[in-house]
């Protein structure tokens, strides 16, 4: 008998097994991604969403600390065909519910037809469809989260040292920690700062460069990380990853817009316009930039055009839509950090001339 509901805004309600209990809702989206459980479920750009997998049997290498990308598990709840014990209990002992057994198939082409929906979980011995559906009948749209960075970013500003190379301020608005390691990897040291920080903090860091994370919700609603990117640009060069790419292009006068179902799996490929190279990506991200504003669009995405790369020259700006870190996912475009870092030497975009 089922111990689990979830049910769709679209209506309909599907019979599940509980693997972890609880009752939440969230936004239903789903990730194509075939390996890397550990650092979906712990990247924070899935806060306030309900993730399923589409790949059949997730667990299937166990879960380990080293894994993460973050300290806390993000999705509100949990969904895929099957569920590994060591998944299950991983969960469970983080209190996020997670349901199996019931048709993926189904949740994944629902999501794909109709856009990312609303939906309501309730897992364990005293769960009901009614419950399921109250909790559906909670959920907040994601544009109507108006502080969610609040909810993952660092309280206070603090260091990772590389080398003392180059001096990075890295804007966290709920960053996969893959970020400020793939920069004190190539000698940077990061200085970690909270999603809200004002001008005067990172003025007196004298950053080589200003790196906006990652991060979930709608970028609409990071205001103050827009309103620094605005204050520094044309006198700090630029960075940006996902999110970051969005607050970015908002703060050189574009706009972003919702997707139907966006982009989550390790295999979306990219084209570099100049070069004509196409790269395979790791994804996740419900919003696009509709309109790059002063910025130049340098790699779009093949399968639907949008914008995957922004740049300029003149401000020094360089920015990701998909996730060069990588973690889960190809490691195709890690060279990413290498340009943000030559950018931070040079002050400009386009290398300095030998003269
Ligand atoms: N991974 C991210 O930074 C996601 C950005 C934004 N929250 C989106 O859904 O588009």
């Amino acid at each position: 008998m089922a111990d689990a509901y979830v049910a769709l805004a679209d209506g309909r309600v599907f019979e599940a097994r509980a693997r972890a209990p609880g009752r939440t809702r969230g936004e239903l989206v789903f990730t194509t991604a075939y390996t890397g459980y550990e650092e979906s479920l712990t990247d924070p750009s899935y806060e306030e969403q309900v993730l399923t997998f589409s790949y059949p049997l997730i667990g299937n290498y166990g879960v380990r600390e080293e894994r993460f990308e973050s300290d806390r598990v993000h999705p509100n709840a949990a969904i895929a065909r099957e569920f590994t014990d060591d998944v299950a209990e991983w969960l469970e002992s983080e209190g996020v519910p997670a349901v199996d057994h019931l048709d993926t198939r189904d949740i994944v082409t629902s999501v794909r037809e109709e856009g990312a929906m609303a939906c309501g979980i309730a897992a364990g011995p005293d769960a009901t469809p009614e419950a399921a559906k109250e909790e559906l009948g909670q959920c907040v749209e994601m544009s109507d989260h108006l502080d969610i960075g609040k909810q993952v970013s660092t309280d206070e500003p603090y260091t990772v040292e590389g080398d003392g190379e180059h001096d990075v301020a890295l804007v966290d608005c709920g960053m996969k920690g893959s970020i400020p390691s793939s920069l004190t990897e190539r000698g940077a040291d990061v200085h970690v700062l909270p999603y809200d920080v004002d001008a005067e903090t990172v003025a007196e860091l004298d950053p080589d460069v200003l790196f906006i994370s990652n991060g979930p919700g709608d970028p609409a609603n990071f205001e103050s990380a827009q309103a620094l990117v605005e204050e520094f640009a044309g006198e700090i060069p630029l960075a940006g990853i996902c999110l970051g790419q969005q607050i970015v292009a908002r703060a050189f006068g574009g706009d972003t817009e919702k997707m139907a179902f966006g982009h989550h799996g390790v295999n979306q490929p990219v084209r570099d316009l100049e070069t004509g190279q196409v790269v395979m990506t790791t994804q996740n991200h419900g919003y696009s930039v509709a309109d790059p504003g002063d910025l130049e669009v340098t790699q779009v995405n093949v399968n639907d055009d949008t914008a995957e790369g922004l740049e300029s020259d003149e401000c020094a700006v360089v920015t990701r839509q998909y996730h060069p870190e990588a973690n889960p996912g190809p490691h195709d475009s890690l060279s990413f950090f290498d340009d943000v870092l030559e950018m931070a030497e040079n002050g400009s975009r386009t290398p300095a001339t030998a003269d």
